[in-house]
């Protein structure tokens, strides 16, 4: 990939000129002006209508958005993503998370060897465990059928899958799905309190087998478990999910257990792997593959479409254009859809982990802002709670709203009532409410003048709040391996513009490694030098 400084192209200068005048614009002027706004700046892509025309643009911004991609060379970007280049830099490393979702027929190489074939292999495995365990025909150790699964692993080995067991709550089997991921012992034994280690089975989930959450857990399991059951039932009821084979098997999990994943797979993108299990555990294999198709149709729709009519990119393009030129801090994720409640933390670890950087392909550190803070909660649960802010706040807040033409219990009553407030809300920060019409509404309700000067102000909205609609026909495992995928290109558009590498994340070295130099200290209750914060309060804590 090149390493280009996105500053330094034309395109960014033209976009700062731009800016001047753009950072006026009113979205219901540039509405009034062009009566064919919503068209232009509108996607339709299979069952997929995506409206960016409530954002703070016009075309000639969406222009220079545009040369910012040629100038960076997204376009031969997107080939080596896709084409399994070492595009993970720092850790040597391809990002094919893309090609867990190609078809059998599909061709990907890594080290010269196509790895579409043992994708296959596990997806076979995958396939067959969890068929087994839904129909009853693989049992537990005293001959029962399985009831519950217990998912452990944390980040990317926990947040993909519980994410879509939540968002694929309707499509569930009888099997209950518990995650444990937090090193919190408060999380493992709450967890396994009421389960019955007869009918448990336990998916350790962890891409480098050295994860502190995820090992504790797994001992504190399995110490549970030997408890009431002989040691060789272990074998029947632990399986893992691991690119490091040899300390599975280390840990006592048998060999035929054992579910591999790759290097070439982020932990943060890796749902589509083994890492999946538990989904398709939960959902059944048909429902996991239609997840996986929808996210290659996004994949083949991201890698082929101009990028003027690419949803990820001009997604990706409106996340720079507000971080960058607007300085805005953060952005919010809206799903109009209780299922979809993960999906915000979801996409916390997805874009804080991969584009939170500060140091350029070079080495050297950035001179602009990069990745942006992600928030959410569900609609309408987040208009109760935070929206004041979005409305009246001093920040800027650019917010993508995700709804559904259809509800998955058809209760057009209430799915009328929440999509009615998806449209409005949206309405509503693009609209404001000036102080005219304010004062107005006070008068027709008999408010006297001098109490209308005093309430007035704070009933105004300024308006002006830029959102943009993602509007899909139905919750579906299809549809929503679409979404996961969008954002994950998403992702990496922003990456290639912001010059920097998405896919490591050093970031969470120090602190694990500090908290295994305190943890001996708090063992051994033997305090060493610290910052007399720090000193003082593990003091405090050993006391
Ligand atoms: O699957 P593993 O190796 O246990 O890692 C879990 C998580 O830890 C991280 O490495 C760092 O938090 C994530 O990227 C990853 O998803």
């Amino acid at each position: 990939m090149k390493n280009i400084n996105p500053t330094h192209t034309d395109a960014w200068k033209k976009l700062e000129e731009h800016f001047q005048s753009a950072k006026d614009f009113q979205m219901k002027e540039l509405f009034k002006e062009n009566p064919g706004r919503a068209d232009e700046f509108c996607i339709q892509w299979e069952d997929f209508y995506v409206d960016f025309s409530k954002n703070i643009i016009d075309k000639e911004t969406q222009s220079h958005l545009l040369s910012l991609t040629e100038e960076v060379k997204l376009k031969d970007a997107v080939d080596s993503y896709f084409s399994g280049e070492a595009i993970n830099r720092t850790e040597g490393r391809a990002v094919l998370h893309t090609a867990l979702r190609e078809g059998s027929d599909a061709n990907v190489k890594v080290d010269g060897e196509n790895i579409i074939p043992e994708v296959f292999e596990v997806k076979e495995k995958i396939k067959n465990f969890s068929e087994a365990v839904i129909d009853g025909t693989r049992k537990g150790y005293t001959g029962l059928p399985f009831t519950d699964i217990v998912n452990i692993g944390i980040g990317g080995s926990d947040l993909g899958p519980v994410m879509i067991t939540e968002s694929l709550e309707y499509y569930k089997n009888h099997l209950n799905v518990h995650y444990v991921s937090n090193v919190d012992g408060d999380h493992v034994h709450q967890a396994i309190k009421n389960l019955n280690p007869e009918t448990t089975l336990f998916v350790v989930v962890s891409k480098s087998w050295s994860t502190q959450e995820t090992l504790s857990n797994a001992s504190t399991i399995r110490t549970w478990f030997t408890k009431k059951a002989p040691q060789e039932a272990v074998a029947k009821h632990f399986v893992a999910v691991s690119s490091n084979v040899e300390a599975v098997q280390e840990f006592g999990i048998d060999s035929d257990n054992i579910f591999p994943m790759w290097d070439w797979v982020g932990g943060r993108f890796s749902l589509w792997s083994a890492v999946g299990l538990s989904i398709s555990l939960s959902v059944g294999f048909i429902n996991f593959e239609s997840l996986l198709k929808g996210a290659n149709a996004m994949d083949v729709h991201f890698k082929e479409t101009p990028f003027e009519q690419n949803i990820p990119v001009q997604l990706a393009l409106l996340s720079v254009w507000y971080n960058n030129f607007f300085k805005a801090e953060s952005e919010a994720v809206i799903p109009y859809s209780q299922y979809l409640h993960r999906l915000p933390a979801y996409l916390q670890q997805a874009i804080m982990e991969s584009n939170g950087k500060s140091v350029d392909r070079n080495g050297k550190p950035v001179d602009y802002q990069t990745g942006t803070i992600i928030w959410g909660e569900p609609g309408t649960n987040s208009q109760h709670a935070f929206f004041q802010l979005i409305h009246q706040g001093t920040k800027l807040i650019p917010a993508e709203f995700i709804g559904f033409k259809k509800s998955l219990f058809e209760d057009k009553d209430h799915h009328n009532k929440l999509m009615a407030n998806y449209f409005a809300q949206t309405e509503a920060l693009l609209q404001g409410k000036d102080a005219a019409t304010v004062e107005a509404e006070l008068k027709a309700k008999n408010v006297s003048e001098e109490e209308i000067g005093h309430l007035a102000p704070f009933k105004v909205f300024s308006g002006n709040k830029p959102t943009t609609s993602i509007l899909i026909d139905k919750l579906t495992p299809e549809s929503l391996g679409k979404l996961v995928a969008l954002y994950e290109h998403k992702i990496f558009v922003q990456g290639v513009i912001w010059n920097i590498y998405s896919y490591d994340q050093w970031g969470v070295e120090l602190g694990k490694q500090l908290a295994t130099n305190i943890l001996k200290e708090i063992e051994g209750n033997d305090v060493a030098q610290h910052d007399s914060s720090t000193e003082k309060m593990l003091k405090f804590f050993l006391s």
